[in-house]
């Protein structure tokens, strides 16, 4: 599907705020799978359809997260986790895209997985250091992106772990799960050189 066409399917489910959000974590995502070898085009189309699900009712996005059999614990924690997902599941029904690759970047662009693909992590970091963010820690992240993949990766779990055990809530698994297998994946491969 071609950007503009892309572009103007999503506009219509998002505020102007998350749109412009929407157009840094496309241009970043295609400058990290450029840089470190995802493909372009799936990394543009997913950053576009990253947040598809974002301002879905949360009744809507419950029932499909019931009727599709995905994982039940999503109903327990935070809401925010729930437009990844649904988003991926959406996407392909409603816009029509079933690139696999791409599907699972938008599913898994905010709590992330254990072994992330490439365009994983280039979606899951793009998201968190396109130019329109602000929060505390984003600087250093971004600077770290530059070469360093997991390591801004790691970084950017951490924080959001952080963030959340800061505030008393709980932290969806997968995350943790996340942050672990980056981390003792960095450790090895340190062990190794
Ligand atoms: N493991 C987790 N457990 C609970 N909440 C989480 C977890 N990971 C991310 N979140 C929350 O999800 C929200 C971020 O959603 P995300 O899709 O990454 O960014 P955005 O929707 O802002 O573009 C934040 O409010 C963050 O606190
Ligand atoms: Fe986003």
């Amino acid at each position: 599907m071609d950007r503009n066409k892309a572009l103007g399917i999503v506009k219509q489910q998002l505020t102007e705020h998350r749109y412009l959000h929407t157009i840094g974590v496309m241009e970043t995502a295609i400058e990290l799978a450029n840089k470190y070898g995802a493909d372009p085009q799936k990394a543009e189309l997913a950053a576009i359809f990253h947040d598809y699900a974002k301002f879905r009712p949360k009744e809507e996005m419950k029932k499909i997260i019931i009727e599709q059999n995905m994982s039940q614990d999503l109903l327990v924690h935070n809401t925010e986790l729930w437009h990844a997902p649904v988003g991926a599941f959406l996407v392909e029904t409603e816009v029509g895209i079933n690139d696999h690759e791409v599907l699972n970047a938008i599913k898994y662009h905010t709590s992330g997985r254990m072994n992330m693909s490439i365009l994983d992590k280039v979606i899951f970091l793009a998201d968190y250091i396109e130019p329109g963010r602000h929060f505390p820690g984003v600087e250093e992240v971004r600077e770290i992106a530059k070469y360093d993949l997991d390591t801004a990766l790691i970084l950017s779990l951490r924080n959001t772990i952080q963030f959340l055990l800061g505030k008393t809530q709980p932290v969806y698994p997968d995350t943790v799960l996340t942050y672990n297998a980056l981390l003792l994946g960095k450790k090895e491969e340190k062990k190794g050189e």
